[in-house]
């Protein structure tokens, strides 16, 4: 457990009785895969390098299994699509989920598991086994749903259900996100819908999607859509107009008590996998933060990481829209290369922001908690909390950290077993303070990185992003 803090973070202070040091940084673990696909272990210097077989054989480890995805059960086709994905065994979460998922009779999920391990995989490999593509109907009237609470998450899955499924004919695929008039379908014909709440509400209202066929109700990040006042109440509209019988899923890195009550509800005896709130940080992640004796500082910080930022890909997380845009609008000015994704952007343009963020034609993106879930980018190496992400504190003057958000975000990084750095800017001591709560509350340790010494800075930052760029070719070959 952390010690209490004794200094204000302009003093020096340390959030944690850990210190970092180059040493930390030296005993990262990393993961490689040669371009054969085979792991091989390699000893560079300062660091150990430990195979995803490794990483998959340590049952303390998320990614730990001891079964195949043939043990599963899943279909020849499916195999093969998992095969060319590079997918060789389940991670923990899949090998739990996958034979309670898909038992008959079925039953409902209620799955958790920490960021990057894969829950994706284990609700649309149970989405393939349960839809029947050889009916009349198969390619007009969905059988399941999928719900999202961003357009980007909901791309992206489709993006993952079209791999999975290559090999089953006859398999196609609906996205049910905003769009203008223009440019939405006139009929949701498909075998698999993927969509953000509001937008399949209105497409069944107005009959555009048929939901008489569904037999399964997927919600990814479902403590996000059922805490949401808008999302929550769209999920319970959508729910509603679905056949009585059907499946839910609900899965999540996160589930807070109060809102664990009401997945219980939205999916009803439902079996469950669920960790303690000290199990959820990912160990490849390594946590840092930041000094910043002003607002200004915090800018200054920031384009002095500049260099840093763009040795993989990284994401700016920042409080509001208009600061994403004054901090995109200051720095392009300055020349450097930036990109920014926020909900006041327009849909089809969000698309070419994030399309370009995942080839790596943008390196550094600047967003708000719109892309704090799900988003998944193998090649992120380090995050940044410019801004600590707060918690309404129900009108109360004492600031909330708010601690879901803040382990989302830092999961953009360092997802199934790569490594990854999150640093958190610190510039008063309400936030210092919110920081200390958040490693309290996560039972992790949260390192000071120490401003006065940039090129140490440096060496701490590029250490573990080296680590990663070294892995640049694991599980996604
Ligand atoms: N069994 C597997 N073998 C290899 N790679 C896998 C396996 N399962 C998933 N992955 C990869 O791991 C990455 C993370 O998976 P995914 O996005 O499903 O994580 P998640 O648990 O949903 O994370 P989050 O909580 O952040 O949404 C993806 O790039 C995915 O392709």
């Amino acid at each position: 457990m952390a010690s209490e803090p004794t200094q204000t973070p302009q003093t020096g202070g340390s959030l944690s009785d850990r210190i970092s040091t180059p040493a930390d940084a030296a005993q990262s673990t990393e993961v490689s895969q040669d371009a054969a696909g085979e792991s091989e272990l390699q000893e560079p210097d300062y660091s150990v390098e430990v195979k995803l077989s490794d990483l998959q054989a340590d049952p303390n480890n998320p990614l730990y299994s001891v079964k195949s995805f043939e043990d599963l059960g899943l279909d020849d086709r499916i195999l093969k699509g998992l095969s060319d994905m590079g997918f060789r065994k389940p991670s923990k979460v899949q090998e739990r989920a996958l034979p309670l998922l898909m038992r008959n009779p079925p039953k409902n999920l209620v799955g958790q598991s920490q960021s990057g391990t894969g829950k994706t995989a284990a609700f649309v490999l149970n989405i393939l086994s349960r839809i029947d593509l050889s009916t009349d109907l198969a390619q007009t009237t969905p059988q399941a749903l999928i719900l999202a609470p961003t357009r980007e998450l909901a791309r992206q899955i489709v993006g993952v259900v079209q791999v999975m499924g290559q090999f089953l004919d006859g398999l196609v695929i609906g996205t049910a996100v905003p769009a203008d008039t223009a440019t939405r379908p006139a009929r949701m014909e498909c075998s698999v819908v993927v969509g953000t709440p509001g937008t399949v509400q209105d497409m069944i209202k107005k009959r555009i999607m048929n939901p008489a066929q569904l037999k399964v109700l997927v919600l990814d990040e479902a403590d996000n859509m059922l805490d949401q006042q808008g999302l929550g109440d769209q999920c319970i509209r959508v729910k509603g107009m679905l056949p009585r019988t059907i499946q839910v899923v609900l899965f999540s890195a996160t589930f807070p008590a109060h809102v664990h009550r009401y997945a219980e509800k939205f999916a009803p005896d439902a079996n469950e996998i669920t960790l303690q709130h000290e199990e959820l940080t990912v160990d490849g992640i390594k946590q840092l933060y930041m000094d910043c004796s002003s607002d200004e500082e915090k800018y200054s910080n920031l384009v002095q990481l500049y260099g840093l930022l763009t040795v993989g890909s990284s994401i700016i997380f920042v409080r509001t829209r208009a600061s994403a845009a004054e901090i995109e609008k200051r720095m392009i000015a300055e020349g450097h290369t930036v990109a920014s994704l926020t909900g006041g952007i327009e849909g089809s343009q969000r698309d070419a922001v994030i399309d370009a963020f995942r080839t790596g034609e943008a390196k550094v993106l600047i967003t708000t908690n719109v892309l704090a879930r799900g988003i998944d980018v193998s090649t992120v190496s380090l995050v940044v909390n410019y801004d600590i992400p707060e918690a309404y504190a129900g009108g109360s003057r004492s600031r909330e950290p708010d601690y879901q958000t803040y382990l989302h975000r830092i999961g953009r990084t360092g997802r199934f077993g790569r490594i990854g750095v999150a640093i958190s800017f610190v510039s008063n001591r309400d936030e210092w303070e919110m920081l200390r709560k958040i490693q309290q509350h996560f039972n992790c340790s949260i390192e000071r990185i120490d401003t006065n010494d940039w090129d140490e800075v440096e060496d701490l930052i590029k250490r573990t992003l080296k680590n990663s760029r070294a892995q640049a070719n694991f599980v996604a070959s």
